[in-house]
C-alpha cells in the first residue's frame, strides 16, 4: 500500500498532469519560495516526456514550456513598482560532472556554497530572459548541447541528470526590498537494475554511477523520512548536493514517479513506487527568500527600541508605584500606572512585509507577524522634560551605537566573506590536491607494480643468462671434447690411410711377384710340357724312333730320329723327377701365394671397410660440429640480445629509480604544502570562529539591526535567504 497524493492514469493529458502537480508552484517561487519538480522513474518510463514533452505542440508541451509561459503570465500582471529579472541554468550531471549545458567549454564544474550555506554550481552560465520564448529558445539550445555531447559521448541521455534551473528576483523600486525564488526542473536519470541493462565497460560504469547518485538521493530521502537523523548524507553525490535545498530544505518540492506498467518492469516499478511512497513523508522548511533594505532595517530598529523605551517607561512607573506601596504609602487612583504591557506590545498587521502575508495567505506557513504597532488604545502618560531630553541622549547614542556596530558589522561580513571565499578556495585546491594525491598514488602503486614486475624479470633474464652461460661452457667443452675428438680420429685416419697404402703398396708388391711368379711357373711349364712332349714322343708306341718334340710333323719324313739310349732314358727319368718335384714345388707355392693374395685381398677389404667407418664417423663427427658451431652461433646471438635486454632493462631500472625519487620528492612536497594547507585551514577556521562569535555579538547588540535566520532575538523569524543572485 503506497501514498502519494494524487495519481495520474496512462491516459491523463499533458495538461492534467501539469495543472495538478506543477501549476501551484508558479505562485510560491513569484512569492519568493525555492520550488523543485523531480520526475523519477526507470529508463523510457516518461520522464523527459513529461518534463520537457514536445515543446511545440500546445498538447503535448510537458511542465517546463507549460510553467515557464504561467511564471510570464503572472510576472505581466504584477505591480508596476516590481523589477523583476529572471535567470536561467541549465545542466546536466553526468558521470559525477556537472556540464554546462549552455556553455560546453564547461565540462565539470565545481559546487560552492553561499554565504548563508546554500550550495550553488560555480561558474555556470545564467542567461537572462524577458520572455517564455526565449526561456524556450534556451532549453532548446540546452538540449541540442546535449545532443552533441550525446553522439560524441556514446547516448546517456537517460543515463544523465537534467538539471533546468529558473531564478526569479523581484525588487521593490520604492522599497528596495527583495524576493528570490527558484525553480529546479529535474529530468532524473533513469533509474532501471544495472544487470537488467546487460552493461559492460563505459555502459556499466556509467549505470554504476547512476545507481550511486539515485541511491545517494533515495538514503538522503530515507534519511529525511526517518525525520529524526542528525546527519544527512547530502554531500554522497553531486545530485544531492546541489539539490540540497529541494531535499528537506527551503523548497516546495513536488516529486513526479513515472512507472512502467509492463509485468516485466514489475521490479523496477515496485523500487519506484516505495522511493516515492518514502519520500512523500519529508517535510521541508519552507520561508521566504526576502532581503530586507537598511531604510526597512532601521525602521524595524526604531519600532522595537519606542516599544522598549515605553516599556522602561511603564516599568519604572510601576517600580515607584510598588515602592510606594511598598513603604506602606496609599497610592491614589488618580496617580497609579494606568499602562498596561499588552496595550504596548499589541500586533498588528499594519507595516509588515506583502511578501510575508502572501506567504501566509497562500502557503499556510507559520510566519509570525513582523514590527509592533505604536499603542493606541491606551493613553500613554507623557513624559517629563528631562525624561524626553535623557531619552533624546539615550536615542543619540544608541544611534551612533547602532552606526559603530552597523559598520563593524559590514566589515565582519566582508571579512568573512573574503575568508569564506579563501576557504572555499582552499577546500578546492585541497580537494584537487587530494586529486593529484590519489593520482600519484595510483601512479606510484602502477610504478612499484611495474618495478617489480621489472625486477622480476631483471631476474628472470639474470637466470637466463647464468643458464645460458652454464650451458655455454657445457657446449664449450663439448665443442673442445669433439675437435680433440676429430684431431684424434683425423690423426687415425691417417694413421689407417698410412696403413692402407702400405698395405696396397705391399698388395701390388705381392700382385706384382705373384704375376711374375706366375709367368715364370708357365713359363716353367710350357718348357716341361714341351720336354715331356719330345719324351713322349721319342716313347711313342707307332714308331720306335724318337721324333723331336719340336719338329714332328715337318721333319718326319727328312732326318730319321737319333738312338735313344739307357742313358738318355735315366737322364730323362731323373729330369723328369725332377721336374716333378719343381713343379709340386712351384703349385705348393703357387697355392701358398693364392692364399697370400687371398688373405691380402681379405685384408684389404676389411681395411677398406674400416676407412668407410672411419669416413662415415668424421662425417657424422663434422655434422656434429657444424651443429655445435650453430648453436654455439645462435646462443652467442642469444646471449648478445639477453645482454642488450639486460643494459636496457636496467636503464629502465634507473630511470623508475629516477622516477621513484622523484616521487618521493614530489610526495614530501606534498606533505609539506598539505601541512601548508592544513595549517591555513586551521588558522582560517580560527579566523571564522573569531568572526562567527563577533557576528553574533555585534547583531545581538542593543542597537544590532539585522535579522539572521533562526535569530531568537529577532521579532521576525522570517529567512534571510542569499540566493545565487547575492552571489
Ligand atoms: N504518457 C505518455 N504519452 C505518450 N508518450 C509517452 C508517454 N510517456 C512516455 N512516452 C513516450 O515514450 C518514449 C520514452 O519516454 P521518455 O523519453 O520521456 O522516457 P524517459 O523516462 O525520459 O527515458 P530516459 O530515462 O531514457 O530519458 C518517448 O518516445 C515518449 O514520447
Amino acid at each position: 500500500m503506497y501514498t502519494y497524493d494524487h495519481v495520474f492514469q496512462p491516459v491523463s493529458t499533458q495538461v492534467e498532469v501539469y495543472t495538478t502537480s506543477a501549476r501551484p508552484l508558479v505562485k510560491d517561487v513569484l512569492s519568493g519560495y525555492n520550488a523543485t519538480i523531480f520526475a523519477y522513474g526507470q529508463t523510457a518510463s516518461g520522464k523527459t516526456h513529461t518534463m520537457e514533452g514536445v515543446l511545440e505542440s500546445s498538447e503535448f508541451r510537458g511542465i517546463i514550456p507549460r510553467i515557464v509561459g504561467d511564471i510570464f503570465e503572472h510576472i505581466y500582471a504584477m505591480d508596476a513598482n516590481l523589477e523583476i529579472h529572471i535567470k536561467i541554468s541549465y545542466f546536466e550531471i553526468y558521470m559525477e560532472k556537472i556540464r554546462d549545458l549552455l556553455d560546453m567549454t564547461k565540462s565539470n564544474l565545481p559546487i560552492g556554497e553561499s554565504k548563508t550555506k546554500v550550495p550553488y554550481v560555480k561558474g555556470i552560465t545564467e542567461r537572462f530572459a524577458t520572455s517564455p520564448e526565449e526561456v524556450l529558445a534556451v532549453v532548446e539550445e540546452g538540449k541540442s548541447n546535449r545532443k552533441v555531447a550525446v553522439t560524441n559521448m556514446n547516448a546517456h541521455s537517460s543515463r544523465s541528470h537534467a538539471v533546468f534551473l529558473i531564478a526569479i528576483k523581484q525588487e521593490n523600486k520604492e522599497t528596495r526590498q527583495t524576493l528570490t525564488g527558484k525553480l529546479y526542473l529535474v529530468d532524473l536519470a533513469g533509474s532501471e537494475k544495472v544487470e537488467k541493462t546487460n552493461a559492460q565497460g563505459l555502459t556499466l560504469e556509467e549505470a554504476k554511477t547512476i545507481n550511486k547518485s539515485l541511491l545517494a538521493l533515495s538514503n538522503v530521502i530515507a534519511a529525511l523520512s526517518e525525520g529524526n537523523k542528525p546527519f544527512i548524507p547530502y554531500r554522497d553525490s553531486k545530485l544531492t548536493r546541489v539539490l540540497q535545498e529541494s531535499l528537506g530544505g527551503n523548497a516546495r518540492t513536488t516529486l513526479i514517479i513515472c512507472c512502467s506498467p509492463s509485468p516485466y518492469n514489475e521490479a523496477e516499478t515496485k523500487t519506484t513506487l516505495m522511493f516515492g511512497d518514502r519520500a512523500k513523508s519529508i517535510k521541508n522548511k519552507v520561508a521566504v527568500n526576502v532581503e530586507l533594505t537598511a531604510e526597512e532595517w532601521r525602521r524595524r530598529f526604531e519600532k522595537e527600541r519606542e516599544t522598549s523605551q515605553k516599556l522602561k517607561f511603564i516599568v519604572q512607573q510601576q517600580d515607584a508605584e510598588l515602592a510606594r506601596w511598598r513603604a506602606g504609602e496609599s497610592v491614589p487612583e488618580s496617580e497609579r500606572s494606568r499602562l498596561k504591557m499588552k496595550a504596548v506590545v499589541a500586533p498588528t498587521t499594519a507595516g509588515e512585509s506583502p511578501a510575508a502575508v502572501t506567504a501566509q495567505g497562500a502557503l499556510g506557513v507559520n510566519i509570525p507577524a513582523a514590527g509592533l504597532a505604536t499603542p493606541t488604545a491606551t493613553p500613554i502618560a507623557t513624559p517629563t522634560p528631562v525624561q524626553t531630553r535623557a531619552f533624546e541622549e539615550e536615542r543619540t547614542r544608541l544611534c551612533q551605537q547602532l552606526d559603530e556596530k552597523e559598520e563593524e558589522l559590514q566589515a565582519q561580513s566582508e571579512l568573512v566573506e573574503k575568508l569564506t571565499m579563501k576557504l572555499g578556495d582552499i577546500e578546492e585546491n585541497f580537494e584537487e590536491l587530494q586529486k593529484d594525491n590519489a593520482t600519484i598514488k595510483k601512479q606510484i602503486t602502477v610504478i612499484e607494480h611495474e618495478l617489480l614486475s621489472s625486477q622480476e624479470e631483471v631476474h628472470e633474464v639474470m637466470q637466463a643468462l647464468e643458464e645460458l652461460a652454464v650451458s655455454y661452457d657445457t657446449k664449450d667443452r663439448e665443442i673442445g671434447t669433439v675437435f680433440n675428438d676429430k684431431l684424434t680420429l683425423a690423426q687415425e685416419n691417417e694413421r689407417i690411410q698410412s696403413v692402407l697404402d702400405q698395405r696396397m703398396l705391399e698388395l701390388e708388391k705381392l700382385r706384382e711377384s705373384t704375376g711374375l711368379d706366375r709367368r715364370k711357373t708357365n713359363e716353367l711349364l710350357l718348357s716341361i710340357f714341351r720336354e715331356v712332349n719330345g719324351v713322349s714322343s721319342i716313347l711313342s708306341p707307332k714308331s720306335d724312333e724318337w721324333v723331336p718334340l719340336s719338329s714332328s710333323s715337318s721333319s718326319t719324313s727328312a732326318t730319321p730320329p737319333p738312338k735313344v739310349t739307357d742313358e738318355d732314358f735315366t737322364r730323362v727319368r731323373v729330369q723328369l723327377s725332377n721336374m716333378r718335384c719343381e713343379a709340386r714345388s712351384l703349385t705348393e707355392q703357387r697355392a701358398i701365394l693364392e692364399q697370400a693374395e687371398r688373405e691380402a685381398k681379405e685384408k684389404a677389404q676389411a681395411l677398406m671397410k674400416e676407412v668407410a667407418n672411419c669416413k662415415l664417423k668424421l662425417s657424422q663427427y663434422e655434422t656434429h660440429n657444424e651443429t655445435l658451431t650453430s648453436t654455439l652461433k645462435r646462443s652467442e646471438l642469444q646471449k648478445r640480445d639477453l645482454e642488450d635486454s639486460l643494459h636496457s632493462l636496467e636503464g629502465q631500472l634507473q630511470d623508475m629509480r629516477g622516477k621513484e625519487e622523484s616521487l618521493t620528492r614530489v610526495e614530501r612536497e606534498r606533505e609539506q604544502r598539505t601541512e601548508g594547507l592544513e595549517h591555513v585551514s586551521r588558522e582560517l577556521e580560527d579566523l571564522l570562529e573569531d568572526a562567527e562569535t563577533l557576528l553574533p555579538e555585534a547583531a545581538g547588540s542593543p542597537s544590532g539591526g539585522h535579522c539572521w535566520q533562526g535569530d531568537a532575538d529577532c521579532s521576525d523569524n522570517r529567512a534571510v535567504q542569499s540566493s545565487a543572485f547575492a552571489d
